[in-house]
Parts: C-alpha cells; sequence; structure tokens
C-alpha cells in the first residue's frame, strides 16, 4: 500500500515526521513517498502544487497531509499561495466529505476551555462539505461594483453556491454515519438568510425519507456556534457547509483541549482520502519543537481505518495516544499544572513507545 506523505510548511513537517515515525512502527509494508506541497511546493518547482505531486497523491492509496501557508507567501497572486495546494488537492480527488471528530480525552477535562461537566465524555463528529460553496464558487474576484450605492467604486465578490447532488451525497454520509453512532443528524444553514442555504435545508430535509431511524433537526450557523460552547454534548454528527464546517470545527477543537487534537480525514465517494489534521502551519510556532502531533498522528489512525481496511491498526493508535495522555505527557498547547511538558518529537517518541 502506498501512502503518499505531503508534509508542507510550517509546523508541517514536525508534525508529520511524529505521525510518519508512528506509521513506521506498526511493522506493516507501506511504501511512503515524499513530495512538496504549499510554500515548499512553490519554493522548489514555482508552484504550490506541483504537477509530480499531485500525481503521487492520485497514485496512491492514501494522502498523508501536514499542513500549508506562510505569511511570505501573502503577497502572491491568489493562485499561487501555498493554501491553493490543499483546495486544489480536494478538489482534483473529489473528496467532498470532510469528518471532523471531536472527541475530549477524559485526561484532558481540564486543558478544555469549557467546566469539566459540559464537556466530559465529549464526541461528536463534524462532516463538512469540503468541495463546494463559497470556497470554489465562480465568479469571484474584484471589480468594479456594477450598481446600488457603491457603483462605480472596486467591489470584492465571491459566490456561494451549491448543487442538488452536492448536497445530497454529503447528507447521505451523514446520515449513514450517523447510523453508526447515535443516530442524530444537525444540519447547520443559514436558511434564514441565505437562498443557497434554504436549497441546502430543503435537500437535507428530503434525503432524510431514506433515514426515518435517524432523528434529523436543522439549526441556524450562529445558534449552532452558541450550543457548541453552551451544551457542546448535545450534538451527535453535525452536517454543514465548506464555510460554516470551517469556522465550527476550529471552535469544537477547543472543547477537546487544543486544536492540536483535532484529526481529519477527506473522502471521495470510494473512501479514497487525504487525512491532516484540522489545523494550519501555525507560523507562530513553527521550527520551536513544541507543536501538538497528535491530530496528525490521530489522522494517520483514520487513515488506517477509512482507506487502508487496517482498523486494528488504527486502534491500537489511538490507544496508544490515550496511554501517552494517561501518562500526562502534554505538548504546551494542552499543558496543565502536575503533567509532564514535552516537545513535538517527545510526543512522538512516547506513541511509539506506547505501541511496543
Ligand atoms: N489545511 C491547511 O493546510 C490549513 C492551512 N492554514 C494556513 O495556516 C496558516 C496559519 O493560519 P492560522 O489562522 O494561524 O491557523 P493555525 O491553525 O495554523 O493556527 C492557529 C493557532 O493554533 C495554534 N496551533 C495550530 N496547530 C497547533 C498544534 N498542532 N499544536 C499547537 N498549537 C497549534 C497556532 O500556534 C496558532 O496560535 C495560514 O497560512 C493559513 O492559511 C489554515 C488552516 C488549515
Ligand atoms: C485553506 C483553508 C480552507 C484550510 C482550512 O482552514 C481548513 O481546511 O480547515
Ligand atoms: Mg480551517
Amino acid at each position: 500500500m502506498k501512502i503518499a506523505i505531503l508534509p508542507g510548511d510550517g509546523i508541517g513537517p514536525e508534525i508529520t515526521a511524529q505521525a510518519v515515525q508512528v506509521l513506521n512502527a506498526l511493522g506493516e509494508s507501506f511504501e511512503m513517498e515524499q513530495a512538496e506541497v504549499g510554500g515548499a511546493g512553490y519554493a522548489a518547482h514555482g508552484h504550490p502544487l506541483p504537477p509530480a505531486t499531485l500525481a503521487l497523491a492520485k497514485s496512491a492509496d492514501a494522502v498523508l497531509f501536514g499542513a500549508v501557508g506562510d505569511y511570505k507567501y501573502d503577497t502572491l497572486e491568489r493562485a499561487l499561495r501555498p493554501e491553493q495546494a490543499i483546495l486544489g488537492l480536494r478538489k482534483e480527488l473529489g473528496l467532498f466529505a470532510n469528518l471532523r471528530p471531536a472527541i475530549l480525552y477524559p485526561e484532558l477535562a481540564g486543558a478544555s476551555t469549557l467546566k469539566p461537566e459540559v464537556v466530559s465524555g465529549l464526541d461528536i463528529l463534524i462532516i463538512r462539505e469540503l468541495t463546494g460553496d463559497i470556497y470554489f464558487g465562480k465568479p469571484r474576484g474584484v471589480r468594479e461594483c456594477p450598481d446600488g450605492p457603491f457603483k462605480g467604486e472596486r467591489e470584492g465578490f465571491d459566490t456561494m453556491r451549491y448543487a442538488e447532488s452536492e448536497i445530497r451525497r454529503i447528507a447521505h454520509v451523514a446520515f449513514q454515519a450517523a447510523r453508526k453512532r447515535d443516530k442524530r443528524v444537525t444540519s447547520v444553514d443559514k436558511a434564514n438568510v441565505l437562498e443557497t442555504f434554504q436549497f441546502w435545508r430543503d435537500i437535507v430535509t428530503d434525503v432524510h425519507k431514506e433515514y426515518a431511524d435517524v432523528e434529523l433537526e436543522h439549526m441556524y450557523v450562529d445558534n449552532a456556534a452558541m450550543q457548541l460552547v453552551r451544551a457542546p454534548k448535545k450534538f451527535d454528527v453535525i452536517v454543514t457547509g465548506n464555510m460554516f464546517g470551517d469556522i465550527l470545527s476550529d471552535c469544537a477543537a477547543m472543547l477537546t483541549g487544543s486544536i492540536g487534537m483535532l484529526p481529519s480525514a477527506s473522502l471521495d465517494a470510494n473512501n479514497k482520502g487525504l487525512y491532516e489534521p484540522s489545523h494550519g502551519s501555525a507560523p507562530d510556532i513553527a521550527g520551536k519543537g513544541i507543536a501538538n502531533p497528535l491530530a496528525t498522528i490521530l489522522s494517520a489512525a483514520m487513515m488506517l481505518r477509512y482507506s487502508l481496511g487496517k482498523a486494528e491498526q488504527a486502534d491500537r493508535i489511538e490507544t496508544a495516544v490515550k496511554q501517552v495522555l494517561a501518562q500526562g505527557l502534554r505538548t504546551p498547547d494542552i499543558y496543565e499544572a502536575g503533567t509532564t511538558k514535552v516537545g513535538t518529537e517527545e510526543m512522538g517518541n512516547a506513541v511509539v513507545n506506547a505501541l511496543r
């Protein structure tokens, strides 16, 4: 089985190295091939998603991705910015279903921003549509404002849109996932304001007719953000669009102690996937050896489970992560008094030792 390893920028290479170390410790014979992506792709080949990197991602059975982005590229024209690499990979590989489980490990109850009684036992699954919405809609750009009170001025614009089949397929993913859990789906939208999301609500309601055993509720995104920090355990599966899912999942991350704890799987219709932490390249801590590698290590576990048919090995990694947390090891983002502060590499080494 071939895994494409795309470390990217910032903390990407640091955290990916730890996940690779963990995969190597499983005793499986994975073929791993690494390639530059993001700012690293631009620096080496003049493009954030070099053709050889895309070809590798397409030919591999699964992709393990670090993160992309570096402030030094923020002035480049948009098509050449590092973030285009991950957007391009999602689109090119058809990775429309983004699964972001927000699970609170009991040892991290004190690291969560919420009171232990509000988050203890938290286990929610955010399903974010990943290849549509305003992140991909066209037209977009900067133009002369054609009408209204600002006519003649320059205006920036983007296009929010969802095709019916895009909504149907992500709704099916959500209802099917809920069937394996607590059988409750909350569809998050902004149907009170946006045509796109009234349509979203209508289609999700229609798909729900095929899942009578699953409970469906609709919630506006502003309320959902509030409920996530008020009573997050009321959610089981949240399904939402690309932008709302992006924002709500960062919010949910803090319930688990840190964004460094939130893994993700981005899947196509056949469960071929790209696996990456939900966070970015964290330029503020890059090179310091203090980034939390657990979201990436847990993403590797998701890769074993969803794309590589190795559920037992995925369980082993998740058990090893629980063990190092029980040992009291913490990177600074999840550190509390009475625990032991470690760096990225020490955390990775501890997971490897726990595996053995
Ligand atoms: N999939 C991707 O590659 C993503 C890329 N980005 C890009 O990353 C760059 C930085 O974006 P930000 O908005 O700062 O988001 P970010 O997620 O990189 O960082 C936000 C905050 O969380 C902290 N953080 C993130 N991951 C951490 C980890 N593993 N351990 C400890 N602390 C961690 C950072 O230090 C920072 O304070 C930008 O260029 C952005 O476009 C952002 C999100 C996703
Ligand atoms: C480039 C961004 C869309 C990446 C991001 O924020 C995410 O996937 O969570
Ligand atoms: Mg994000």
